[in-house]
Order: structure tokens, then C-alpha cells, then sequence
């Protein structure tokens, strides 16, 4: 595998929960796997006070935690604790980029380190604006060096509406250029997310049957057993539709939904993305109460950091249509919650059936043929078709050919973030968000959180934690009026 040039990574928001449990985790396994660069070390910077022996024991134990039932050794532990370094400094204050410039320098003299940096704002939303601001302020957003370069990943939620997350474009834009900003989805991580298009675009089988004429429905899911955990702040202001949908679940319905690039390249996948973003229908207000669902699990008002009397719905089911030549008139389906019984995310194609019934109890009255594609907690594809139960008559029974991901081969499954790290690091944006996709994205959601806003409470359902309640109901019946749960 092609090795990335050698670089520097610093980590802004280096004491929190993502750089703990998710970026120098999948760092250390890049590392295992022998797949970082051959000169490379990692500064994480927060305000928060460590020596780099201090930050080394903490994060220590963190990839001690995460890395649970994987294989490696306490010499590659220390190997690459090694190269980790931290810097306590407040990135809010640009007097103090000095001493983020120096230790930079240091760290590039000492690893003989090319001037190429990437970024990584690990950091709450509102330093999106702050860091790069300061960066640039201090010169340290581009290289001096012919063959050097900077990149900046930026976490999610990348703005809260269309217009803000426009402006932070623009910011970012002045600061950057377009090719070195990296706007994280963690989901387009995930090996079975990327099935999809292999999937799509490898199987001529399956292109003829993609389109109205041959599916019925289309539905995608992610749901979880936590709740908000320590997260309420950031999640209350958030709730589900900012939280899940806008990002992740609308990324999942482009690679199911989109046409074939022609050549596969990060720009033109991001094309068809765009277009497919497009072309959704908007809803007209009444269509929101009666196409969308949303609903918050008894008991959130009670979490910490979570406002008495929220409004946040931790639960969203909504059905829409993409306006054109391939998908007019079928029905897609999003559902997304907390507290929910299972932690699922997955892809359901749903056929439509034979024209005409032949056999008695045909697979309970509706098609026979659905395809799954299961993102976690298994990674599959199963294919469900009607087959004739052996003996006298012909009662067909549903049945489903699967396959697991991990029977391809011994080969270890990245995590999403080794994925998406490494491929910036190489410099491949094809997994990463495109500012316009974005845009696109947020104008469809804008409306809805409008209209939700207004309605403050009315038309927000409640249900226990670790039930399915009337959902599972609204989304067969398919969301055609409010369902009679409401109650606290
Ligand atoms: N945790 C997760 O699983 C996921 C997180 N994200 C996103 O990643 C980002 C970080 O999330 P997470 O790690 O959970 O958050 P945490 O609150 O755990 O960590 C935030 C980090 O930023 C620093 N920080 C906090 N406030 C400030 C401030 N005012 N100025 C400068 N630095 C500050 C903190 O360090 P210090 O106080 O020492 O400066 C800390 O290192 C968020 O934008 C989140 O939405 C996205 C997907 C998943
Ligand atoms: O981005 C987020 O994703 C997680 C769910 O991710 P998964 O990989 O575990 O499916 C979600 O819990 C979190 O609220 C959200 O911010």
C-alpha cells in the first residue's frame, strides 16, 4: 500500500473524548499496521496541563481500552507513544501560536519532518472559526516551502443551518485552499458504506433493477441503545436531525441514490453527490407534521447539561422523495434514535413484487425480495428471495442468502477514522464532505428545524427508553398523520 509523505499531525482539543477513544486509537493502529508515514509524529494541544510523559500515560490507557481484542505488543504501544507529543497552550489567544510555532519546529528539526502539516480540529464547534483565524493570523495556515503543504480536517457538525454553514465555508475558504480542507463524516469511513458503491457500480445485476421501475421503498437507519451520555450540551442544541441526519444518513442515501461517476475520483463522486442533494423535494410545511416524525425518550430532560424543558427530539423518522429521472415517486425512509432496543445501522432496498400473485401466503402478502445492506453491528449483504418449502403444495417461504463481511478475508476491518486519517494523510478527499454537498444538505434540513422551532413542543412525541413503541407502526403504515403516543 502507497505510504503517505512524511508529516506532521496536530491535534487541537487533544485532552477530550475524540482524540481518546477514536483518533490516536486508529492512529496506533495505522501504526501497527505499519501504515503511517515513515518520518511522522503527533502533537495534540489543548489547554488543559500535561507534560508529553503526563499526556502519554493518559492517552495510554485510553488505547489500551480501545484497542480490547486486538492484536499488538507493549513495545509498539511505546513506540508510538514516543512519537506523541502535547502541547498546553490556549488555542483561543493568538499571543500564544508562538509557542505552538515553536514547538513545531522543534518537532520538524527533530524528525527531519518536510514542512507538511495536517490539522485536525478535534475541538467544540465554536473554535472552528477561532483556530483557523489564529492560524492564519500567525502564518502558520500555509507553507513557506515549495514542497510543503498544510490540510485541516474539521469535525462535525459543520454548521448549524445553511447559513452558517456557508460562512464557515467561506472562512475556511480564506484561510485554506478548497483541495486542503477535509470535512469529516465518519460514516463515509466505514468499509460497508463504501460497499455500497462497489457494490453498485462492480454487479451488472444490479443497475437494471435501481431505479422506480423496480424498487417499492428505499429505507436507512442508524439507530443506538445509548443515550446522550456526558454529551447533553452539545446534543441539546443539537438533536437528532443535526446530529445524524444531515450528516451521515443524507451521505449514506447519496451513495445509494447517486449515478455512476464516470471515472472514480474524489471530484466527480462529490458531482453526483451534490446532484442527488438537489434534487430532493423540499417539504412544504404541512408535509412536516405528517411526513416526519420526531420524538425525544422520557427521561432526556433529566440528563446532564440538558435544558427542563427541552424540545430536542432524539428521534426522527421521516419519509421524502428525490425528484428525479431514477427515483421519482419512491418513497425513502431515514429513522434515526437514542434509547432505541438495538444499536443498528443499516440499508434496506425493498423490491416490488411480481405482478401477480401465483402462490398462496407469498412471503405474507408483500414482496419476496429485499436487499440489506448492514453497515454495524455485522457488516453484511443479504439478498431475501421466496423459495418453495420441500414436500406437498407450494408454500413459499422467505429465505436470504447473507454475506458477512469479515468471511472475505482474515484481512482486520479499519475502523472509520484509520480509514479516513490515512486517507488524508495521503492527501484523498474522495470520502470526505464537499462544501456544496453540505450547503445542499442543510437548505433540505433548514425548513424542517424552522418549522419544529415554531412548533416548540406540539407535535413532539415521547417514548420509554430501549422501546421501539408506535415507530416501528408509523414507519410501516409509513408516517401518513401522527400517531395518538404522546404523552410524558
Ligand atoms: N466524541 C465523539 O464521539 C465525537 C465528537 N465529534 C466532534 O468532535 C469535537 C470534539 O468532541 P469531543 O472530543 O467529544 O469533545 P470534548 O468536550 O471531550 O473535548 C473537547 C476538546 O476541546 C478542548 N476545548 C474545550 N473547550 C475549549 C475552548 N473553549 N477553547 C479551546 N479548547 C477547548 C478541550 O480541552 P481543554 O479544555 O483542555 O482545552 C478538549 O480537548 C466536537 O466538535 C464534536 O462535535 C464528532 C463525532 C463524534
Ligand atoms: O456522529 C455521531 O455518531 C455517533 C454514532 O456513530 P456510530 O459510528 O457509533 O454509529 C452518535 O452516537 C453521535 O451522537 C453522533 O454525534
Amino acid at each position: 500500500m502507497k505510504k503517505a509523505d512524511d508529516q506532521l499531525l496536530v491535534i487541537f482539543g487533544a485532552s477530550g473524548d475524540l482524540t481518546g477513544r477514536k483518533l490516536l486509537p486508529s492512529l496506533f493502529e495505522l501504526h501497527v499496521r505499519g501504515l503511517l508515514p515513515n518520518r511522522f509524529c503527533i502533537l495534540g494541544a489543548s489547554r488543559t496541563n500535561y507534560s508529553d510523559e503526563e499526556y502519554r500515560t493518559f492517552e495510554r490507557q485510553h488505547i489500551i481500552d480501545e484497542q480490547k481484542g486486538k492484536e499488538y505488543s507493549e513495545e509498539q504501544l511505546d513506540q508510538f507513544l514516543d512519537f506523541v507529543y502535547y502541547l498546553s497552550f490556549d488555542s483561543n489567544n493568538t499571543d500564544e501560536y508562538y509557542k505552538l510555532r515553536e514547538r513545531i519546529e522543534l518537532l520538524q528539526s527533530k524528525y527531519q519532518l518536510p514542512d507538511k502539516i495536517i490539522y485536525y480540529l478535534a475541538t467544540p464547534p465554536m473554535m472552528y472559526e477561532v483556530i483557523p483565524r489564529c492560524l492564519l493570523e500567525s502564518g502558520l495556515n500555509a507553507s513557506q516551502s515549495t514542497d510543503g503543504w498544510r490540510r485541516i480536517i474539521v469535525e462535525k457538525p459543520f454548521g448549524t443551518s445553511f447559513e452558517s454553514a456557508r460562512a464557515l465555508s467561506e472562512h475556511l475558504r480564506h484561510i485554506f485552499h478548497e483541495e486542503e480542507i477535509y470535512r469529516i463524516d465518519h460514516y463515509l469511513g466505514k468499509e460497508t458504506v463504501q460497499n455500497i458503491l462497489v457494490l453498485r457500480f462492480s454487479n451488472g445485476i444490479f443497475e437494471p433493477l435501481w431505479n422506480r421501475n423496480y424498487i417499492e421503498s428505499i429505507e436507512i437507519s442508524a439507530t443506538e441503545t445509548l443515550g446522550v451520555e456526558n454529551r447533553g450540551k452539545y446534543y441539546d442544541s443539537a438533536g437528532a436531525m443535526r446530529d445524524m441526519i444531515q450528516n451521515h444518513l443524507m451521505q449514506l442515501m447519496s451513495f445509494v441514490a447517486m449515478e455512476s461517476p464516470a471515472i472514480f475520483e474524489p471530484e466527480p463522486i462529490r458531482d453526483e453527490i451534490v446532484k442527488v442533494f438537489r434534487s430532493l423535494r423540499p417539504f412544504k410545511p404541512k408535509e412536516i407534521d405528517t411526513q416526519i416524525v420526531r420524538a425525544q425518550y422520557k427521561g432526556y430532560r433529566e440528563e446532564k447539561n440538558v435544558a427542563p424543558d427541552s424540545t430536542t427530539e432524539t428521534y426522527v423518522a421521516m419519509k421524502f422523495f428525490i425528484d428525479n429521472w431514477r427515483w421519482s415517486g419512491v418513497p425513502f425512509y431515514f429513522v434515526t434514535g437514542k434509547e432505541m432496543p438495538e444499536k443498528k445501522s443499516e440499508i434496506v432496498i425493498h423490491f416490488k413484487s411480481t405482478p401477480h400473485k401465483l402462490f398462496v401466503g407469498q412471503c405474507s402478502g408483500g414482496s419476496c425480495n429485499k436487499l440489506t445492506i448492514r453497515i454495524q453491528p455485522d457488516e453484511s449483504i443479504s439478498l431475501k428471495f421466496g423459495l418453495k418449502m420441500p414436500g406437498a403444495g407450494f408454500e413459499v417461504k422467505q429465505v436470504g442468502m447473507d454475506f458477512r463481511y469479515d468471511s472475505l478475508s482474515k484481512t482486520y476491518l479499519p475502523d472509520a477514522y484509520e480509514r479516513l486519517l490515512l486517507d488524508a494523510m495521503l492527501g484523498d478527499s474522495t470520502l470526505y464532505a464537499r462544501s456544496d454537498a453540505l450547503e445542499t444538505s442543510w437548505k433540505f434540513i433548514d425548513p424542517i428545524l424552522h418549522h419544529w422551532k415554531e412548533e416548540g413542543e406540539k407535535n413532539l412525541f415521547y417514548y420509554q427508553p430501549g422501546e421501539n413503541g408506535p415507530f416501528q407502526k408509523i414507519m410501516l403504515g409509513m408516517v401518513e398523520k401522527p400517531c395518538s403516543c404522546k404523552s410524558k
